[in-house]
């Protein structure tokens, strides 16, 4: 059975929200009823060694990217992360220096992001593996999930677009750029980690909408290609949707205006995922991306 088929299957069997769970699986976290004015955001993201990362990784970096794919989880809902889990899977052959230098890049990022470890566990694994599980807030008014994109909205990209292949074990989540986006509308995120096209066709389908965005307006790091863009992954930058009036005012703000591109606009369903090209040919947008199996 394929991943996506997977996920889809549990989901049904999980059922739907229940009261106290306003979203459950489907989104880049849970959302769970917390207080009057805040909801509570629960994610977990695995690395596998040999999948997410290679034996010869230092592993300050598999430790920091660990946690930073799940912190990118939290920014993708407009929330803000305060407490992870660490679970490990290794063996004898993993030494004290590889765990220690592991723990060093995980105490980083969260001094970095004010996380707090707070619990985990450790078993028997040949090929090394890290899961992280992160909980995090947002205030009611400033959650953003997948759905809600309308016609006419822009769509946008925090960037110029990473290259995954290059600063997927390094890269900062753009945690910080999703608070500023907080204070205006923005009306569905996602964070891309496999890839423009398959994450702009997540937000689409869940949001049941279209979409047309323009290969001249992705701004790419130099070095990357619009392939590697649309279709590698990891570089987990915000992919996210705005009315059009909003945009004036988030291209006055400093704090984010060098930082977010506009790469289209939400069109009806009916006409789909579409791409102008360089050469000028409006075509349909072939959905691929990173699928586990
Ligand atoms: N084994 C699983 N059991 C339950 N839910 C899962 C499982 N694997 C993935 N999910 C859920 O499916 C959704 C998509 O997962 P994934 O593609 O890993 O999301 P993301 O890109 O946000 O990390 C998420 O809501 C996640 O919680
Ligand atoms: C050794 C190795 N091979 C391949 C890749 C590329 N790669 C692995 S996972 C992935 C996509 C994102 O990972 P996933 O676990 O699907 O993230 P999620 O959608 O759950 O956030 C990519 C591009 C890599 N980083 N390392
Ligand atoms: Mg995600």
């Amino acid at each position: 059975m394929r991943e996506l088929k997977f996920i889809e299957t549990i989901r049904q069997r999980a059922g739907n929200a229940r009261s106290g769970v306003k979203l459950g699986i489907g989104d880049d976290a849970a959302v769970l009823e917390y207080d009057k004015s805040k909801y509570l955001l629960w994610a977990d993201d695995m690395l596998v060694e040999g999948t997410h990362f290679t034996k010869e990784d230092d592993s300050f970096d598999v430790g920091w990217k660990a946690v930073a794919v799940n912190i990118s989880d939290i920014a993708a809902m407009g929330g803000i992360p305060k407490y992870i889990t660490v679970s490990l899977g290794c063996s004898g052959k993993h030494s004290g220096k590889y765990l220690s230098k592991l723990y060093d890049g995980i105490f980083a990022i969260c001094k970095k992001f004010g996380i707090q470890v707070v619990g985990g566990d450790t078993n028997k694994s040949d090929k090394f593996i890290i899961d992280v599980s992160i909980i995090g807030f947002v205030e009611k008014k400033r959650l953003i999930t997948r759905k809600g994109a309308r016609i006419g909205d822009l769509i946008l990209v925090t960037g110029p677009i990473r290259n995954g292949r290059l600063t997927h074990l390094s890269f900062t989540p753009r945690l910080q750029e999703s608070r500023v986006l907080g204070v205006y509308k923005i009306t569905a995120m996602i964070d891309v980690s496999d890839g423009l096209s398959m994450d702009l066709n997540r937000l689409c389908e869940r949001s049941k909408v279209g979409a047309q965005i323009y290969a001249s307006s992705i701004t790419l790091v130099p070095g990357l290609s619009l392939d590697d863009a649309l279709y590698y992954g990891e570089s987990f930058e915000l992919l996210f949707t705005i009315p059009p009036k909003e945009i004036e005012k988030i291209k006055n703000d400093r704090k984010i205006s060098d930082s977010i591109f506009v790469i289209g606009s939400v069109v009806s369903s009916s006409q789909g995922v579409k791409i102008m090209t360089s050469s000028n040919e409006n075509k349909r947008l072939k959905i691929a991306g990173f699928k586990h199996f």
